[in-house]
């Protein structure tokens, strides 16, 4: 089976988290995801999300910090996703790849909009806010 190390950022203005959309096209396509993407040879998780949200939502990542790590069998796909909060960034946060992006309140984030594996990243957000 396919198997997919993913680096991805949680980027939060205060309780405010940013998030974007997957086109429709590729694999769990149409689901609101954290920004982020494949860590590919050589790369660390860290220098991965540097480059992924550069890339995608054009900002310079400064600082993160390991958030959680989660493996999910989709049964098309494995991904092991290394989940990092960004805890300094220069730049707006936009949708530079022209995906849809919104600025959520932690507790206004839905599992059912995310890919199934999200489950325990938002758990986890949802708790520490408690
Ligand atoms: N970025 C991201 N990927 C997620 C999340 N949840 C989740 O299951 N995934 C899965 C979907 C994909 O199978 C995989 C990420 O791959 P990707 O398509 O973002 O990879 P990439 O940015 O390197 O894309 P590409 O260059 O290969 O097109 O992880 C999430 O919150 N963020
Ligand atoms: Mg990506």
């Amino acid at each position: 089976m396919k198997r997919v190390h993913v680096a991805v950022g949680v980027v939060a203005r205060g309780s405010d988290i940013f998030t974007t959309l997957r086109s429709k096209d590729v694999h769990q396509g149409g689901k609101w995801e954290f920004p982020g993407g494949k860590v590919e040879n050589g790369e660390t998780v860290t220098e991965a999300l540097k480059r992924e949200l550069a890339e995608e939502i054009g900002i310079d990542v400064l600082s993160s910090e390991p958030l959680i790590v989660i493996e999910h069998d989709y049964g098309d796909k494995y991904v092991k996703l290394d989940v990092h909060r960004v805890t300094n960034f220069n730049g707006e946060p936009h949708g530079k790849e022209g995906q849809s992006s919104r600025w959520q309140a932690v507790n206004d984030l839905n599992v059912k909009d995310f890919p199934e594996a999200n489950v325990a990243i938002i758990q986890a957000l949802t708790e520490e806010n408690k």
